[in-house]
C-alpha cells in the first residue's frame, strides 16, 4: 500500500449532494469517511453512490449502546457491505463481544466481506485535563488508551481509533496485525480546530498508523485537491 492509499478523507458534509460534489472533485481519493451528519442526513444512499464508484468506506457512526442494541445496529450496517465500522470501547467488554459477532452475522446476511471493527479509545478532541476533570477518569490518558485498545483486542476486533499521539504505544503493545486508525491528523499549515492531540500526518505514518483520516484540512480547503497533494507528497518523505 502506498502512502496516499492510507489517507481516509472525512465526508462531514451536511447532504448527499454536497458530498458527491466532493467526492467527485477529488477522483484520486479512494477511501471515503461517512460519519454521524452524513449518514443522518443521508441513509445509506451515500454508500451507494460510493460503492457505485468503487470507493472504500468508512462507516463512523461510532456505537456506544447496550449489547443487544448494539449488536443489531452492527448486523445492520455490516449488511452494507462496507469496510471499516466503528464502536466506543466504553460500550463495555460484553458489547463489543456482541458487535464483533454481529458483523460477520450481518455481512453473511447480504453475502459481503464484514466490515473491520474498530473500537474508539478516546476522543481526540479529549485532553489530559478533560479526561481528569471532566470525565473522572483517574488513570493517566496514555495507559487509559492502551487499556481500552488492549481490552477491544482481547475480545477480537480488529483495531482501534486513536491520536497519531497514541499510535507508537499501541504498535508496540498491539503489535502489526492490529488496525490503528489516526483521526487528529494535521499538516503544519492546518488549523488545529477543536482537535487536543495532534500530529502531522507523516508523524502519525512514522510513529505507526494504518490509516490517517483527514477532514478539514482537505474538506474544507479553498482548494481541496491542493491540500491533498501537500498531504500526498508530506508523506512520501516518509521512509
Ligand atoms: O472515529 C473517528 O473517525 C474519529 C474519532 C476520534 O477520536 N476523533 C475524530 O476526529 N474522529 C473523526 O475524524 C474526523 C476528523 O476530521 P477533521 O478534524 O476535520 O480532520 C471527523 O470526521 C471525526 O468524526
Amino acid at each position: 500500500m502506498n502512502a496516499e492509499q492510507q489517507i481516509i478523507v472525512a465526508l462531514d458534509v451536511p447532504d448527499v449532494e454536497s458530498a458527491i460534489a466532493l467526492v467527485d472533485r477529488l477522483p484520486q481519493v479512494g477511501f471515503w469517511k461517512v460519519g454521524l451528519e452524513l449518514f443522518t442526513s443521508s441513509g445509506p444512499t451515500i454508500l451507494e453512490l460510493l460503492k457505485s464508484r468503487q470507493k472504500r468506506i468508512f462507516l463512523d457512526l461510532k456505537f456506544d449502546d447496550i449489547p443487544n442494541t448494539v449488536a443489531g445496529a452492527c448486523r445492520a450496517a455490516a449488511r452494507y457491505g462496507v469496510d471499516l465500522l466503528t464502536i466506543h470501547a466504553t460500550a463495555g467488554r460484553d458489547a463489543l463481544k456482541a458487535a464483533t459477532e454481529a458483523v460477520q452475522v450481518g455481512a453473511a446476511q447480504t453475502g459481503v466481506k464484514p466490515p473491520k471493527l474498530i473500537a474508539i479509545t478516546l476522543l481526540t478532541s479529549i485532553s489530559s485535563r478533560q479526561l481528569a476533570f471532566d470525565l473522572k477518569i483517574p488513570l493517566e490518558l496514555p495507559e487509559y488508551i492502551l487499556e481500552m485498545a488492549l481490552m477491544a483486542q482481547e475480545v477480537g476486533l480488529d483495531g482501534a481509533v486513536c491520536s497519531p499521539q497514541e499510535v507508537l504505544q499501541l504498535r508496540q503493545t498491539c503489535g502489526n496485525d492490529f488496525l490503528l486508525v489516526c483521526p487528529g491528523v494535521r499538516p503544519t499549515w492546518a488549523d488545529k480546530v477543536d482537535q487536543k492531540r495532534s500530529l502531522t500526518p507523516a508523524q502519525a505514518i512514522q510513529a505507526g498508523a494504518d490509516y490517517l483520516v483527514i477532514g478539514r484540512p482537505i474538506t474544507a480547503a479553498a482548494e481541496p485537491n491542493l491540500a491533498w497533494k501537500r498531504i500526498s507528497e508530506e508523506l512520501t518523505t516518509v521512509a
